[in-house]
């Protein structure tokens, strides 16, 4: 007799459950060793295509490979057990149309184990978000400021066309998409958006109306060498590094350790 198999992992279900109920909690990760500490804490993991400006010092996210995500991706599914793992689609990988995005997507999900994928876009996106859905891979929208698109809107600037952004949202939520991140617009906009769909918003630099938050824990934890100005740090990770080495050169220099 086999011992019953007990799913650990978060489901889709379970985060799009939160919405009125409890607020979403989510965090970056690209690495095993930030992802086995955040999986004890939060809801969701975001393998992010920011790991292109975090990890690889990239100007935009629009150089990042599907190779790129996969190889984050299945570190961080190795390296969490109750989180639910979601994987950025990179610039290029779906905005052909639905089936680069499932082909995409279904690689993505098969090489990594991830249980979703997250995409940018609007209303331009929804057939695509529609043609996921109904064919087994999970979708985590994304509105607002949306960074793949920086060479054709200027740079990474709060969004506040309202009207826009709310027909996005209700497209999207329409088209199947579990949840959505709602980028870097006023809190007000948020909040319609949030009151507008029946899907959990999951906020970033967009006030404190939405259903969740998410933030790159590089940010949050002082380790980037940029950060977005609504970033809250939590901790100086990086001066405690400052610190770490400086003291072991020290040591080395002086012959005293080891
Ligand atoms: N480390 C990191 N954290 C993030 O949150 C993040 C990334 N990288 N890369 C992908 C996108 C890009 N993000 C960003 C990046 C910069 C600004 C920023 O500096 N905004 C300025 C104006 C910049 C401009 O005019 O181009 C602002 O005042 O809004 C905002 C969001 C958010 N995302
Ligand atoms: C900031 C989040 C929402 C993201 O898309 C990323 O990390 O790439
Ligand atoms: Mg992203």
């Amino acid at each position: 007799m086999s011992a019953k198999p007990t799913s650990r992992r978060l489901t889709v279900t379970d985060i799009r459950k939160k919405k009125g109920q409890e607020r979403v909690v989510c965090l970056t990760a690209y690495t095993a060793s930030v992802a086995w500490r955040v999986d004890e804490v939060v809801d969701l993991i975001l393998v992010g295509d920011s790991l292109g400006m975090v990890l690889y010092g990239l100007e935009t996210t629009v150089g990042v490979t599907v190779e790129m995500m996969i190889n984050h991706g299945a570190a961080v599914v190795r390296s969490s057990r109750r989180t639910l793992v979601c994987v950025d689609l990179p610039f290029g990988s779906y905005q052909e149309g639905p089936i680069q995005a499932f082909h995409t997507a279904a690689r993505i999900m098969k090489e990594t184990g991830c249980q979703a994928v997250k995409l940018e876009g609007g209303k331009e996106m929804a057939e695509t978000v529609r043609f996921l859905t109904e064919r087994g891979v999970p979708v985590f929208g994304h509105v607002g400021l949306m960074p793949q698109m920086v060479n054709a809107v200027g740079g990474f600037r709060k969004r506040n066309d309202g009207e826009r952004i709310l027909e996005d949202a209700k497209a999207i939520a329409e088209a199947g998409a579990f949840a959505m991140v709602v980028e870097h617009t006023t809190p007000e906009i948020a909040r319609e958006v949030t009151a507008a769909v029946d899907v959990p918003t999951i906020g970033i630099g967009a006030g404190p109306h939405c259903d969740g938050q998410i933030l790159v824990t590089e940010d949050m934890t002082g380790l980037s060498a940029k950060t977005p100005p609504f970033v809250k740090r939590y901790a100086e990770a990086g001066d405690a590094i400052r610190d770490a080495v400086t003291a072991y050169a020290e040591e080395v220099r002086a012959g005293r350790f080891p």
